[in-house]
């Protein structure tokens, strides 16, 4: 029996939370009424907002700070009062009639204190950095064009620009900016991670993204999230609970897991090898290759240890058949290098109630998606593959179509890009929040394909937390081409390199989070 799908990320890591904006207000509003005076809340996270600022920006440097008409803007004049106390220049831009009360108060006591205010932005860059405290998770509609312009002047000096809570303009779901958004050399987001944050479109303006906390308590955090499906952020901590899948001493190859994966072509052999390859690397016990039989031998020199399945293939060289009945396989993952013309095996696979992970031509051949299978099933599209799986569902709202499709297909859905979105079919939702665009090349994807085949394999195997090793596997690989990226720049994270590494690689991972772990 399959484990059930749950979720990886303890509760109440603040790391691994993601919130929407009506998530964050109502998590406020349970600290106010609880008795935490709005004011003292403001004072507590723009005093840590301040500290890290001091600790950024370096004495003597002009400081220009952008005040929006609320709580974002309140906590931007609370740092300009903590900043021009210390002795920094700086000049509060605040283009607004109106404003919240405390923000009012907050703007009052800054004049009184004889800081400079302007109403509008100089023609030319006047300060070294600036401080972008306009909106925050308040944005509630589409930028007006006086503001749009001031967001382009800024955006147009590129001088330092560091974001409070969020880039000014960006939808805080979403991540979408309405429709202009300041890009920002950093984010300090305040308390929890915003769901927008950790969107593909977002990443543009982000810049470097710090979580100020401000130990909220986990029940205000629990009251906040607990009426909806969890948004969880991929951490180190809460992965390396997943991997390595533990090996004990007395254990045969069986029981680490058997692993089919239906690929190749002799248009594509070596999709077929980078996702073997790639589940030598997850540690799956046994691994069965079904390939044409054309390319046997191509297939037993780069993966000796696989059983290969030779099968029919047609007169396109690609698969015509599977010579043997689906049993025995713990897992099945199908797709790679495939081509479209392998509807069959593909409809057989399909048809089964077997676990299984569908990716490249297997998706295109199920394309348009309909009707769920049985069996716990990945799906592992990029937006290419997305489009023509699920048409219906818009891409420029990743999260929101993740789910839904989640959900249509009964299936783990896995949206791969610069940061891979796991949905569950309950709604659960995971993001990647670190990658390479190293990773952007041919291949990247099958290694995906064969590492996930190979942690699943065993996952079903030792009855674990299949949804867990999908979440960990992406992470892993992700974190791979990271650390190659890194260690000798972008283009050395080739697919074939990635399998070299990622076995040595999640050593490292595990070193820098549990030194003597191994
Ligand atoms: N946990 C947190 O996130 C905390 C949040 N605080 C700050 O409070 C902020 C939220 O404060 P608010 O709810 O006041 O929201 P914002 O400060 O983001 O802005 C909302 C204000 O802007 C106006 N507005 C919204 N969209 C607009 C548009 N397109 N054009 C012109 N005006 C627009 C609204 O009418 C409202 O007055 C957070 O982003 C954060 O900076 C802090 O007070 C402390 C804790
Ligand atoms: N810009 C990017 N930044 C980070 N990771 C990326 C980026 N673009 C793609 N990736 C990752 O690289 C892999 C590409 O997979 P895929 O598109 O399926 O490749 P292929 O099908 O060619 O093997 C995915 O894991 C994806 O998340
Ligand atoms: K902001």
């Amino acid at each position: 029996m399959i484990k059930n799908m749950t979720k990886t990320g303890s509760p109440f890591d603040p790391e691994s939370i993601l919130v929407t904006a009506a998530q964050m207000r109502c998590i406020e509003q349970e600290l106010f009424a609880q008795g935490l005076p709005v004011a003292a809340l403001m004072e507590k996270v723009a005093g840590k907002i301040a500290h890290r600022l001091i600790e950024l920006i370096p004495q003597g440097q002009k400081i220009g700070l952008l005040v929006g008409p609320g709580h974002n803007g309140a906590d931007t004049l609370v740092v300009a009062r903590e900043l021009w106390q210390k002795g920094y220049g700086t000049t509060i831009y605040h283009p607004f009639q109106h404003a919240k009360p405390l923000t009012l108060a907050h703007k009052n006591y800054a004049h009184y204190l004889g800081i400079p205010f302007c109403e509008n932005l100089p023609e030319s860059n006047p300060c070294d950095v600036w401080i972008d405290g306009l909106f925050g998770l308040g944005l509630e509609r589409e930028l007006s064009p006086e503001l749009a312009d001031l967001i382009h002047t800024i955006n147009t000096w590129h001088s330092t620009v560091i974001s409070i809570d969020l880039p000014s303009g960006l939808h805080t779901d979403t991540g979408q900016p309405q429709p202009i958004a300041i890009r920002a050399h950093r984010t300090l987001c305040l308390g929890l991670w915003k769901l927008g944050l950790w969107q593909d479109v977002a990443q543009d303006y982000v810049g470097i993204l710090e979580r100020v906390d401000f130990d909220i308590p986990a029940q205000a955090i629990t009251q906040g999230i607990h009426t909806s499906p969890p948004m969880t952020r991929l951490t180190s901590r809460a992965m390396l609970r997943a991997l390595p899948i533990p090996r004990p001493p007395v254990i045969h190859k069986y029981q680490c897991g058997h692993l089919l994966l239906v690929c190749g072509s002799q248009t594509y052999p070596g999709a077929a090898v980078l996702a073997a390859l790639g589940a030598r690397a997850s540690g799956v016990g046994m691994l069965t290759i079904a390939v044409p039989e054309s390319l046997k031998n191509t297939i037993t020199l780069a993966v000796p240890e696989a059983v290969i399945l030779p099968c029919p293939e047609t007169d396109a060289g690609t698969i015509a058949a599977l010579p043997v009945a689906l049993t025995g396989y713990d897992f099945i993952a199908i797709g790679p290098g495939l081509t479209r013309s392998a509807q069959g095996i593909v409809q057989t696979v399909f048809s089964t109630n077997l676990p299984i992970l569908c990716d490249a031509d297997a998706l295109n051949i199920l394309a348009p998606w309909s009707g769920q299978r049985p069996g716990f099933t990945v799906l592992t599209p990029h937006e290419g593959e997305w489009q023509r799986l699920f048409p219906q569902l818009d891409l420029t709202q990743r999260v929101q179509a993740a789910q839904q499709a989640a959900q249509i297909a009964h299936a783990v859905v896995v949206l791969k890009g610069a940061r891979t979105i796991i949905a569950l079919p309950d709604g659960a939702l995971a993001v990647n929040p670190a990658s390479t665009p190293g990773l952007a090349r041919g291949g990247s994807g099958d290694v995906l394909t064969g590492l996930l085949g190979g942690l699943l394999a065993q996952g079903v195997k030792q009855n674990r937390d299949l949804t867990a090793l999908v979440q960990a596997g992406v992470w892993w690989h992700a974190q791979t081409g990271l650390w190659l990226a890194k260690q000798y720049g972008e283009l050395s994270v080739h697919p074939q390199q990635l399998t070299n590494d990622l076995a040595t690689v999640l050593g490292q991972l595990i070193q820098a989070v549990a030194p003597g772990k191994k």
